[in-house]
């Protein structure tokens, strides 16, 4: 790393439209990055996440104006940028070691392949050839290509896709170790949850529009709405099988869900549910999270099969102020 100037952003977008014929993939899309942060994009398949990666690191064409660390990404010395595309593919007839050497090579002053082999956990495989490699193993050697320079800023696509969960948070502990030695890290996701326990801040993109951004926390707290109870049933549950509980409730791919139940009144759920002759098979308690943010704001779901708000069925008669409207009644 060469030291970032921490007086202008790492990363300034304003105003960034790219289009494919009649396809707009970026809309006026505006947000800044600062040093030493990391910051999520989120949003499910062909919202623009990988076009505005690829705009950061100047491989597309666009309209409006990206600077990194205050210069064009094109002119930006080529060694303060780490980049791992979504689609990339080394040479598979090459081991860990000799593509990260091979990679080490391109740069005047590289780290040594082997610190890189141990910080993305190859070390025990790094003499396998890629092609021997798990899909896990190989985009870490990917992403271990992205970080032989020591860059100043890492834009990395879906850097942990196909990765395991323990693989991932190894991933993330080293992202976050970058981070606190000040490397400024842009990654996109369509993990929600990778999005909140790593990011310092998350910009939410549909439809190739940013949404909203901030702190995962601020996000959850503006939009995320109330906790809820899913209850499952032996038999999926219709709308008319709703009971009456004193809680705005909601049937949604046939099971119950009940909102703003505080953890200690579940029992009286329950109670009540078995009073209506509801049977109970499993029961799952969640608080709101990103994903409930960015299914309130624009009324699709990123992990759940892209299905939308208004294939929830709301049934909160008990409830006057319950609302039709699912939007409605969070904050
Ligand atoms: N080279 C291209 N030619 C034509 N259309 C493109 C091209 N690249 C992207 N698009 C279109 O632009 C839109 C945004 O695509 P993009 O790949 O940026 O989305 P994404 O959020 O990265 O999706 P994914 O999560 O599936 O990678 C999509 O409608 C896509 O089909």
């Amino acid at each position: 790393m060469v030291g970032g100037d921490r007086s202008v952003s790492a990363i300034a977008i304003e105003e960034v439209r790219r289009t494919y014929g009649d396809t707009v993939a970026l809309d006026s899309v505006s947000l800044s990055v600062d040093a030493g942060e990391i910051f999520g994009l989120v949003g499910p398949n062909g919202a623009g996440k990988t076009t505005l990666a690829r705009a950061i690191t100047g491989t597309t064409d666009y309209e409006g104006t990206v600077s990194l660390f205050g210069e064009d990404p094109r002119a930006i010395d080529r060694s303060r940028l780490g980049s791992l595309p979504q689609s990339f593919s080394p040479h598979e007839r090459l081991t860990a070691r000799e593509l990260l050497e091979y990679y080490a090579g391109l740069y005047d002053d590289a780290l040594a392949p082997g610190r890189v082999l141990r910080d993305v956990g190859l070390v025990e495989s790094a003499d396998t050839y890629y092609e021997n490699l798990s899909g896990g193993q190989q985009r870490r050697v990917c992403v271990g290509s992205a970080l032989v320079n020591d860059p100043d800023l890492l834009v990395l696509d879906e850097p942990t896709t196909g990765i395991d969960p323990a693989g991932r948070r190894q991933l993330w502990n080293l992202l976050e170790a970058l981070a606190a030695d000040g490397t400024t890290i842009f990654l996109t996701t369509h993990d929600m949850h990778e999005a909140d326990r790593l990011a310092d801040r998350v910009g939410l993109l549909a439809d190739g529009s940013v949404v909203a951004v901030d702190t995962p926390t601020a996000l959850i707290d503006a939009h995320g709405g109330e906790s809820r109870l899913t209850i499952e049933t032996p038999t999926p549950l219709a709308e008319a099988d709703a009971p009456t509980l004193g809680y705005r409730t909601a049937i949604t791919d046939g099971d119950l869900r009940v909102f703003d139940v505080a953890p200690t009144e579940i029992g009286n759920v329950v109670d009540a549910l078995t009073e209506s002759g509801i049977e109970t098979e499993s029961l799952s308690w969640s608080e709101p999270a990103l994903e409930d943010v960015y299914l309130e704001l624009t009324g699709t779901a990123v992990g759940r099969g892209g299905r939308r708000l208004d294939d929830e069925t709301e049934t909160g008669a008990d409830n006057p102020s319950a609302s039709a409207t699912p939007t409605e009644g969070s904050s």
